[in-house]
């Protein structure tokens, strides 16, 4: 064959450019796109040799070799494929790869990252003009008397074409790198790419150094394999006062070491898999040394093929980020990472790979939004997301529990995020109660049922309607939430069990339970879980009195109780100089509870909505969001308010018992903290007098 000279078959004179500047920090993909056409080249050989139209010789063992060489600037791409004759070289490379490469480019050139391609993938051979400026391809094809062609072409849009020298079955391509490429003959810069590409391609992959000094090592002669090179045999004698035989082994040439692992943990069949490579390879992929608390191994040839681990990480104190990884591959071939489109977004706090070659990767990722079949993908893995943890709580539940704080934010806004999932999860989701049991919302609800009958049963006598009429303000709201009460379940619910702990021994103490709902998340949970559920309601345990705190005023003293509670109300309202305060005087049960707080769920979610918007500076009492004093009417200090109205200790004691009342509720101001830590040390030089 003589010279060739050709023009590369398109219009675009400056398709070079363009690929040289395609995605800038992304421009290692060329090593995929190399890597990953030496496996189809083999793919390929190995289905003529099962076709019975090529014979691969005996030893064949399928590799690529990666070889850098900094002095020479070249970064070399050898396969044993199929390779290419002459014509197919014209075909494929000239012809179909650039025109592949022009199309390409021009339907993507103009797009900004946020549209970015899933992995580029079909910029193929070409994505070598990113980093090089001359190709080499020197190429032997199967075919029986195939001559080997030599190719270069120097990133104009003209290449050349002899009989070239190559004399084994294969591709070889050389890249003579750019100046602003030079990195990648780097052995480390090149080992990093090819781990984060080819880790776990289908064909092993080796990378090695041109030129280099050859590496050793030292093995037991029984372990000597066909393949080494043995160096020298060393017959090592046993240490000075060691008894036993001379030890025999040799010196080989080290064994060089695939990067990839050809057969990944998620291609195998789940039943094949143990604890401990489910382990392995969590902490060699996500360099995560923690365990991870479980895995999900998906398996699906139909109605599409989807292979993949998910994991569930510990996360185990808040500082931790909660940002998960979940690679993409197709056919082993790395893609990226978090690709929101095929993931559903809650489970981005797992980690995981998948691959699913079915996927239509080489279209935008906004396409990819609306493509039906990406969307099927999505809703398959949060199904079988849904149905490991349905299995948990069936089947392994002290497990499940164990779990569950790591887990719930996650299931909680996988709910909030997808309703099939909600509904899937919705009866395996748990509530930790105040003895930090584990209750499902149905067990919740009874629970709340029994301690409502008691509370209606123990005050049977005394009420016929609630009495909590004491103030004028009061009363219609009194009478609105009970007629409310009666429809609805309540559950209450602590976020914070330091700060609420008085709430919660009085409700420990009367046999009432609430839930521990501590996370952020938890605000909209809950608002989810109230329009899921018409019947429920749920009240921060500091929302009200429950009803089975509180004794009922029997009905010959109602007459006094009201006196009473209105001289406290003006009492309380004058010596904190507010006449707007909120005052409710109750019979509370718990006698160490002189004073308290409450503020009505409404109110408070409305205060927390205005935090979370910045409305922060706006007066939240414009919402009614003020809390309510509750003042038990049970106690002696209540009682000395009342009947020595005129002590000089009543305004001390009136500010003491709100401040205290408001500590259990809510930090104070630093104003209002200094008062009180004022007012305390005051209180205690009376005990000195
Ligand atoms: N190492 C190789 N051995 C044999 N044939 C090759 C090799 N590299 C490329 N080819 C041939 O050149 C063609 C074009 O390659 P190119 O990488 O541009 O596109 P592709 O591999 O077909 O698709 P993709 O864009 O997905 O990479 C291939 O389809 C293949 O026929």
């Amino acid at each position: 064959m003589g010279t060739k000279r050709g023009n590369l078959s398109i219009d675009s004179e400056n398709i070079f450019p363009i690929i040289k500047k395609w995605v800038y920090s992304d421009h290692d993909i060329f090593m995929r796109e190399l890597v990953s056409n030496g496996c189809d080249a083999i793919t390929k050989l190995k289905k003529l040799d099962m076709m019975g139209e090529y014979e691969m010789p005996d030893d064949y063992k399928a590799k690529i070799q990666v070889i850098v060489n900094p002095e020479e600037k070249t970064l070399k791409f050898i396969d044993n494929g199929l390779g290419m004759t002459a014509d197919e070289v014209e075909e494929y490379i000239t012809q179909i790869a650039f025109s592949g490469a022009t199309q390409f480019l021009e339907k993507y050139k103009d797009k900004t990252t946020e549209d970015e391609m899933i992995g580029h993938f079909g910029l193929g051979f070409y994505s070598s003009f990113m980093v090089a400026d001359e190709v080499h391809i020197d190429t032997l094809s199967y075919q029986e008397g195939a001559a080997p062609v030599h190719w270069v072409s120097e990133g104009g849009t003209e290449y050349e074409m002899q009989e070239g020298s190559k004399t084994e079955v294969g591709t070889e391509i050389t890249l003579f790198l750019n100046e602003d490429c030079l990195e990648f003959a780097n052995e480390y810069r090149a080992r990093e790419v090819l781990e984060k590409y080819c880790s776990f391609m289908p064909v092993e992959i080796f990378l090695s150094k041109a030129n280099a000094e050859p590496e050793y090592e030292t093995i037991d002669e029984d372990d000597i394999l066909d393949t080494d090179e043995v160096v020298e045999h060393i017959t090592e004698e046993p240490k000075e006062g060691e008894e036993g035989e001379p030890k025999k082994k040799a010196k080989i040439v080290k064994r060089p070491v695939s990067i990839s692992d050809i057969h990944p943990l998620w291609a195998k069949s789940p039943s094949e898999c143990t604890k401990e490579e489910y382990i392995d390879f969590y902490r060699k992929v996500f360099m995560d040394y923690k365990e991870p608390l479980f895995w999900i191994h998906l398996n699906m040839d139909y109605p599409f093929n989807l292979k993949g681990i998910l994991y569930f990480p510990k996360i185990n104190t808040e500082y931790d980020s909660i940002e998960g990884k979940i690679k993409l591959y197709n056919n082993q071939v790395f893609i990226a990472d978090n690709i929101k489109e095929v993931i559903p977004e809650f489970l981005m706090v797992l980690k995981g790979v998948i691959d699913c070659p079915d996927l239509p990767l080489n279209v935008s990722r906004s396409a990819l939004q609306n493509d039906g079949f990406v969307n099927k993908v999505a809703d398959y893995i949060s199904k079988k997301v849904a149905d490991k943890l349905n299995g948990m709580f069936k089947t392994d539940k002290e497990n499940y529990e164990k779990y569950w704080d790591d887990i719930s934010p996650f299931i909680k806004f996988g709910c909030l995020k997808d309703e099939k999932f909600g509904e899937k999860v919705k009866d395996s989701i748990l509530f930790k109660n105040l003895d930090h049991k584990y209750l499902t919302l149905e067990e919740c609800i009874k629970a709340n049922s029994k301690a409502d009958e008691a509370a209606a049963e123990e005050n049977t006598n005394t009420a016929e309607e609630n009495a909590d009429e004491n103030t004028e303000a009061n009363a219609d709201e009194a009478k609105e939430e009970n007629d409310a009460q009666e429809k609805k379940t309540d559950i209450f619910y602590v976020t914070d069990e330091q700060q609420q702990s008085q709430y919660i021994n009085m409700f420990k103490e009367h046999g009432q339970d609430a839930i521990l709902l501590t996370h952020n998340i938890d605000s909209a949970f809950i608002t989810y879980l109230e329009q899921r559920n018409p019947e429920l309601r749920f009240q921060r345990i500091d929302a009200d009195v429950h009803d089975s705190l509180k004794d009922e005023v029997a009905e010959e003293e109602k007459e006094t109780f009201k006196k009473t509670a209105d001289d406290l109300v003006e009492i309380f309202r004058k010596e904190l100089n507010n006449d707007k305060l909120e005052v409710k005087v109750e019979k509370l049960k718990d006698d160490n509870v002189a004073s308290m707080a409450v503020l009505p769920e409404q109110s408070r979610r409305m205060e927390e909505m205005m935090k979370m918007y910045g409305m922060g500076g706006m007066d939240a009492g414009m919402f009614g969001s003020q809390a309510t004093l509750i003042l038990n009417a049970n106690h002696p200090l209540v009682q000395f308010v009342v009947e020595h109205k005129r002590s000089k200790s009543v305004p001390i004691i009136c500010k003491q018992l709100y401040d205290l009342a408001m500590l259990a509720h809510k930090p104070l101001s630093p104003e209002e903290m200094t008062a009180f830590v004022q007012r305390s040390n005051e209180i205690m030089m009376l005990l000195t007098k």
